[in-house]
């Protein structure tokens, strides 16, 4: 995929936080920790960490991954020492961070790395957001669609992007990705694979574009962002099961679509396109709307989605049937299902969705993660974050 507008930007220069010792005040207090060039703020990249991602599988990628991190990130640092407060020991531990000193150093002259694994759910938006407010250089998600969802959503606050504590607008958090989720399906629409060491050399590479990120709001009026796709009824309600079949790979897809069918029937929904009038579609089965392409582990669901462009491809599919699924999933895999009867595609910079009846309660999903139930209205927040690419 050719992306417009890339920025060469000098990567942080990293510092590497060892996962064999965590941070105590006592074990740290006499330590020095670096910053980068003559500059006061500090250049760190934070990995937050999903240990139980992809069933467990991340968590032991990640400590067969980390010795490689070192050495390919440790050799890029060009640091200035400075002595380390207490109070920014203090402060990175209550972040949930680990530090670690470069294990192929003796005398700590390299760069500094932060990895922070998280505890449960909702854990990878405290960390992102505090390590956003510490002066970050960038927040790296490893894990799957789920955990970069988490990661996202940790840099917005309260409806507006969360700053550093001394920011002065001149610096900006930047977003990175190693995915090693079940899915991983925002990284395919970039092509990349569930490869670590490919993305650690994007990381050290340091390539920044500046990617959309879509926003929901519901009746509550709360914000609730997604980078990947965001999709209503049968799909939704098909990943809200596969959620509970993980432990099988990409099968937990198929399983999920299964269960969700049983139960399923299509609905009429009224939807607005672009603050226009309300318009009604009949005997919806599934409506997609994609920052980006794949969702469901592979399915090419929004073919024409670009998270560089500034707008969603909205993709609604119509009075299908059970077999509809079996004769054309293929289609659906590959992409070409734009060209079926009932599949409708169009591109929006927001679209609100209710439900007719207003009874059944349609099921609502983000980046593959259970949000709730219709009515929600969507917008893209153009150009709105980072990302190494
Ligand atoms: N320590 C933890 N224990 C249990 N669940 C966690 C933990 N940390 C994060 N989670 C949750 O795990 C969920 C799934 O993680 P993730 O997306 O990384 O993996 P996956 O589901 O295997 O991959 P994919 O979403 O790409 O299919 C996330 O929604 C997150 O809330």
């Amino acid at each position: 995929m050719a992306f417009h507008g890339i920025v060469v930007v000098a990567m942080a220069k990293p510092s590497i936080f060892r996962a064999e010792r965590s941070l105590s005040q006592d074990l740290y207090a006499d330590h020095t920790i670096y910053r980068s060039g003559a500059s006061t703020r500090r250049r760190d990249l934070v990995f937050v960490v999903n240990p139980r991602g992809a069933n467990g599988r991340t968590g032991k990628e990640w400590k067969k991954l980390l010795p490689y991190l070192r050495s390919r990130l440790g050799t890029d640092c060009n640091l200035l020492p400075v002595r380390a407060s207490c109070g920014e020991m203090i402060r990175l531990f209550h972040c949930g961070l680990k530090v670690m000193y470069l294990s192929n150093t003796n005398s700590l002259s390299a760069c500094k790395i932060c990895e922070s694994l998280t505890s449960g759910p909702s854990h990878a938006i405290d960390i992102t957001r505090e390590a956003i407010r510490e002066g970050a250089d960038a927040v790296i998600a490893v894990g799957g669609d789920g955990t970069l969802h988490e990661v996202v959503n940790g840099f917005f606050w309260g409806g507006k992007p969360v700053s550093d504590h001394d920011s002065r607008g001149t610096h900006t958090t930047a977003l990175g990705l190693i995915p090693l989720g079940t899915g991983s399906d925002f990284a395919r629409t970039f092509g990349w694979k569930n490869d670590p060491r490919e993305a650690i050399e994007r990381i050290a590479k340091g390539l920044r574009s500046r990617i959309d990120v879509g926003v929901i709001s519901g009746e509550s009026g709360e914000s609730h962002y997604f980078i990947n796709v965001a999709d209503i009824h049968l799909s939704a309600k098909a990943g809200y099961y596969a959620s509970r079949y993980k432990r099988f790979g990409n099968l937990c897809y198929v399983i999920g679509a299964l269960q969700a069918f049983l139960q399923h029937h299509n609905q009429d929904l009224k939807m607005k396109v672009d603050g226009g009038d309300w318009e009604v579609y009949s005997r919806v089965t599934a409506l997609c709307i994609g920052n980006a392409k794949f969702f469901g582990g592979g399915m090419k669901i929004t073919p024409n989605a670009d998270p560089l462009n500034g707008n969603f491809e909205v993709v609604i599919l119509q009075d299908f049937k059970w077999y509809d699924f079996i004769f054309k999933l293929h289609k659906l895999y590959n992409g070409t299902h734009l060209l079926v009867n009932n599949v409708t595609s169009r591109s929006v910079r927001s679209i609100e969705v209710e439900e007719i009846d207003g009874s059944s309660g349609i099921y609502v999903q983000s980046d593959g993660e259970y949000l709730g139930f219709l009515p929600r209205k969507f917008c893209t927040l153009s150009a709105a974050i980072d990302m190494i690419c």
